[in-house]
């Protein structure tokens, strides 16, 4: 059947939001014009198609070959296949969710569709490619990034729902440019198209300012969520205005000056100008700032805009100047606002300036301070501190009494390969550190995690998931986590999970450094950026390279506490441990070997801590996946924890992954309102419930 240039062209295009290559859709197009009409195939924008070639890309991994059959051997079936093939599904976001029952399926809409590789929440499409600022300041991040690049006829999609606050809550946020050989100032109108999707247009704006140094800085994203009347209520004079401002897209917010990108001193001053006829208070200024998000990210809630503001703003459209107070703001950020002038010129509604010090310890262009073999870098999006403070570190280091001392005659010989050579994994024979995977190596010849191995790791996850009753640890109530509990009932333990170790040769072994088998002690080797992620999780980890599945993304750095340290941090100061979140090294808890107070032992990158740090929760299908690794020791109490990708990961992904937060756990410190945006959200209910 012939089909006219057009349709085809509508077909791919709507395929490739699936992310859908070309020459495989036009492949599975040719097939399905054999038994389908073009009309079946494009009905529900496609619908069938979509469903096709997902098919098609499902058969094809089917028959992918597992890569060691000697090794999947190692762990007998434990009768989860059909469960691991439900939830693996989803988990590798990349392939189609073909386990669905049919009633969940949507109307299929091209890049909505239930088939859709990349959930979406509230209409946000996570880890979307559409043009983010970034995407169209830097371009994609394999170009080299921190280049002002914008094309001011690209249309930016900014979203000011709850997501992208920028980290020093009440402040406008902008990008910071660190290319000093262009400057650039870029002007936005704000353009509202519907309450809550507002769009931006950009009008570049170039201004050269050799004085300071010729250093770019362009106003960004800024999120003035300004909050529009909600229906049923008395609109206020302010509501009116504002809304007023925003429909007729006389809101128009600039920087007039440029600013060094070191952070020791900066000084920025924006502009946000009304530029309608009426003059006078055009938004309620409190609501002008992220209030709302300042709350979640336990930012002070004084609005450096309103505190301090000294008489009002005249109602009548006569100019009148008025002077701020100053107000000195230490955002937990670190981020100081000092405002002393609030006016209101004549006739064009008000303007202020802010000037901005930053007094963060973090080079944004490598926050480890030249502690990983990479440098990290804070992606220049949005200035504002890595909050709170806290010191990068690429190694663990004892608080105070964590039992772990390691030592070579600790290792006994049958637990290292000191008379290997080279690369074990060239070798014969698999040598004695191999053991603890069945003598087979868990990583392959790229670093990477086998696939049986991969597979074996996240079906133990989903069987805690899916059985976590089945996890309880055998001492009970007597649970030595359970027990330091500080609430009155000791509760019975809700399990830890028995994790499958791998052990790297070490020191005491005979082989290279660069042996195969010796993955997270050399560190970080593939570029990652801390960047101010979407959907107001604050900071997050994305990747700047494709990577594969079971690639070694990071170990979880911290300072090792005993769990009574941990216990007594949590008492000692309210709200800690709301951002970083502290590890349980559990992965052994629950074999026979009950472990006394003091010698549980967890991880804690509150203050210590390495990229890690930042990575986010994500419901279930996260696309990380933490092992324990066993290095200098045997000893399964003091292990490290490190991430591996659990599917292909694409570049500028964010990184997540599964904290195991029992969200129904009141007394949990951990809890938080998930905004994980996966479709198996466990958080949600306890969002809405606890918002109700
Ligand atoms: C380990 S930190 C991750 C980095 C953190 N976003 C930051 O800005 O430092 C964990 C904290 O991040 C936030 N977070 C992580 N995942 C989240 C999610 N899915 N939804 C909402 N907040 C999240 C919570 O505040 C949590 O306590």
């Amino acid at each position: 059947m012939q089909v006219d240039k057009t349709k085809k062209k509508q077909a791919l295009a709507a395929m490739k939001k699936l992310q859908l290559k070309e020459k495989f859709v036009l492949s599975v197009l040719k097939d399905a014009l054999k038994s389908h009409t073009w009309d079946t195939l494009e009905a529900d924008n496609f619908n069938l198609l979509a469903d096709l070639a997902f098919q098609r890309q499902a058969d094809q991994e089917k028959h992918t070959t597992i890569d060691s059959q000697e090794g999947q051997q190692l762990y007998e079936d434990d009768g989860i296949d059909a469960l691991y093939d439900h939830h693996v599904d989803a988990r590798f976001e990349h392939k189609p969710m073909r386990s669905m029952e049919t009633s969940e399926k949507r109307s299929f809409e091209a890049g909505t569709s239930s088939f859709c590789k990349r959930p979406k929440q509230d209409g946000i499409e996570i880890g979307s490619k559409t043009n983010t600022v970034a995407d169209v300041f830097y371009g994609p991040a394999s170009e080299p990034l921190r280049h002002a690049k914008f094309d001011s006829s690209e249309k930016l999609e900014l979203d000011f729902s709850n997501d992208a606050a920028p980290p020093c809550g009440n402040l406008p946020s902008f990008n910071v440019n660190n290319s000093r050989a262009s400057c650039s100032a870029i002007k936005y109108d704000l353009h509202l198209q519907n309450r809550s999707d507002f769009q931006v247009k950009s009008e570049t704006d170039h201004e050269q300012d050799h004085n300071l140094g010729g250093t770019a800085n362009t106003l960004n994203s800024h999120k003035p969520d300004f909050k529009l009347a909600s229906s049923g209520r008395k609109l206020s004079e302010g509501d009116k205005l504002q809304e007023e401002a925003l429909a007729e897209n006389k809101l128009r917010i600039s920087k007039d000056k440029e600013f060094s990108h070191e952070r020791e001193l900066k000084q920025i001053n924006l502009k946000i100008e009304y530029q309608g006829e009426r003059s006078c208070q055009v938004f309620d200024r409190r609501e002008a700032s992220c209030a709302t998000e300042s709350k979640n990210l336990s930012l002070p809630s004084v609005d450096p805009i309103t505190d301090g503001v000294k008489g009002g703003l005249v109602a009548d459209g006569t100019a009148q100047q008025d002077t701020l107070s100053i107000c000195e703001l230490d955002c937990l950020n670190g981020v100081r606002v000092k405002q002393d002038h609030l006016w209101v010129p004549k006739k064009k509604g008000i303007s202020f300036d802010l000037d901005v010090e930053s007094t963060s310890r973090h080079n944004p262009l490598d926050i480890s301070r030249g502690e990983e073999n990479i440098p990290i870098p804070l992606a220049g999006d949005v200035v504002g501190n890595l909050s709170p403070e806290f010191y990068y570190t690429s190694k663990c280091v004892i608080y105070q009494n964590a039992p772990v001392t390691f030592s070579l005659a600790k290792v006994p010989e049958d637990e290292c390969c000191s008379s290997c050579f080279g690369d074990c994994l060239n070798s014969p024979i698999a040598c004695a550190c191999s053991k603890e995977t069945g003598g087979e190596y868990a990583y392959n010849a790229d670093g990477c995690l086998h696939d049986w191995f991969l597979r074996k790791a996240i079906k133990e996850k989903i069987r805690w998931d899916v059985y976590p009753r089945d996890y309880y640890c055998p001492s009970m109530s007597s649970c030595p986590i359970e027990r330091l509990k500080y609430v009155r009932k000791i509760e019975s333990c809700k399990g830890h999970l028995l994790r499958k170790f791998v052990k790297e040769c070490w020191r005491k072994c005979g082989c290279d450094k660069r042996c195969g088998n010796r993955v997270v002690q050399r560190g970080i080797s593939r570029r990652l950026e801390v960047f101010w992620a979407p959907h107001g999780k604050g900071w997050g980890v994305r990747t700047l390279e494709n990577l594969p599945a079971g690639a070694f993304v990071c170990e979880y750095v911290g300072e090792i506490l005993t769990h009574e340290e941990l216990e007594g941090r949590k008492m000692s100061k309210s709200g800690y441990l709301k951002q970083p979140f502290p590890l349980l090294l559990d992965a052994d808890l629950c074999s026979d070997h009950v472990l006394k107070n003091g010698e549980p032992l967890c991880l804690d990158s509150t203050h210590y801590g390495n990229i890690a740090r930042f990575i986010n929760h994500r419901c279930y299908d996260a696309n990380v996946l933490d092992i324990p690794i066993l290095i200098e020791s045997t000893d399964r109490h003091y292990y490290h924890v490190a991430y591996f990708t659990n599917r292909v990961v694409e570049v500028r992904e964010e990184l997540t992954w599964d904290y195991e937060i029992d969200f129904d756990d009141k007394h949990s410190l951990k809890a938080f309102q998930c905004r994980c945006g996966s479709r198996f959200c466990r958080g949600r209910d306890y969002k809405l419930s606890e918002i109700s």
